[in-house]
């Protein structure tokens, strides 16, 4: 096996009306790396994740995950191997109920049914969902919908966990036990999002997007030190580094 688990090679995308997302991309990411995917609104987050697990295919370049480059005929083991959770819980969840919607991936991997129900209350209580189990996914909240996205992939074992912008609509407290899920999850993460404190918490690299292009690639604490990047990139520093009184080191977190 590579031993880059996640090698992306310049990589182009232009979607089909023509607007230009990513703009020749290349980065390796190692075993049990976290590293964050940063940039603003448009620089080609989302659009570069989606190749991760062959929702795109590269107009031109190479997607490798571990031993499988990209392709239709590889894209059943990069499934297998890259779980991915998007920025919309809607375009995850479609079965009738929450037990169904964490069930379909161990399901299609023709488990057991009591594996299959063994990983999905595990699953759940992960995100702390398990009393949702036989709602419709349709009628829950916003929040309640991400955590049931996750554990729809959680409850795969994924080898790479892949995050769109995962606490978007989570509460505070939702949100910090979600930090607290992903630190006790030693796999690969790659986590695209504009919750640069999470970043802090989570990521010991970050990778820099701006217009569809990587203008930076390194350790977190360097790039959120960077002024001139951060400027010139369209972002701010996490409130942590801003000195703010409520978000700094010194604020005094409730229990989870
Ligand atoms: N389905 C689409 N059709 C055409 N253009 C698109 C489509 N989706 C995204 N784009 C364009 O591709 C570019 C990159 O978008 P992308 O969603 O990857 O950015 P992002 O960094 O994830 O943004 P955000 O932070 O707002 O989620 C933008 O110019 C966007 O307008």
């Amino acid at each position: 096996m590579s031993h880059h688990i996640v090698e992306v090679r310049g990589l182009e995308y232009a979607y089909p009306d023509g607007t230009p997302a990513v703009r020749g991309m290349s980065f390796c990411i190692h075993h049990g790396e976290a590293v964050a995917v940063v940039g603003a609104n448009g620089a080609g987050k989302s659009t570069l994740l989606r190749h991760l697990n062959g929702y795109l295919s590269p107009a031109k370049g190479l997607v490798r995950i571990g031993d499988f480059p990209l392709s239709k005929a590889t894209l059943p083991d990069v499934r297998r191997t890259v779980g991915m959770v998007f920025q919309d819980p809607d375009d995850q969840l479609f079965m009738p109920t929450v037990f169904d919607d964490v069930a379909f991936g161990p399901l299609n991997l023709r488990l057991p049914p009591a594996e299959v129900e063994t990983r999905v209350m595990a699953a759940l209580a992960q995100v702390e969902a398990e009393h949702l189990r036989d709602r419709p996914p349709y009628k829950l909240s916003g929040g309640e919908k991400r955590a049931v996205a996750i554990a729809s992939v959680l409850s795969m074992s994924p080898d790479i966990l892949v995050m769109d912008e995962p606490t978007t609509g989570l509460d505070p407290r939702a949100r910090r036990r979600l930090i607290e899920l992903l630190r006790g999850f030693h796999h690969t993460k790659i986590i695209a999002t504009h919750d640069l404190d999470l970043v802090l918490d989570l990521c010991e690299r970050t990778i820099v997007l701006h217009e569809g292009q990587v203008v930076a690639d390194g350790p977190t604490a360097e790039i959120f030190s960077d002024d001139h990047l951060l400027a010139h990139s369209h972002l701010e520093k996490p409130l942590r580094m801003q000195g703010c009184p409520n978000c700094g080191p010194n604020r005094i977190e409730p229990p989870i």
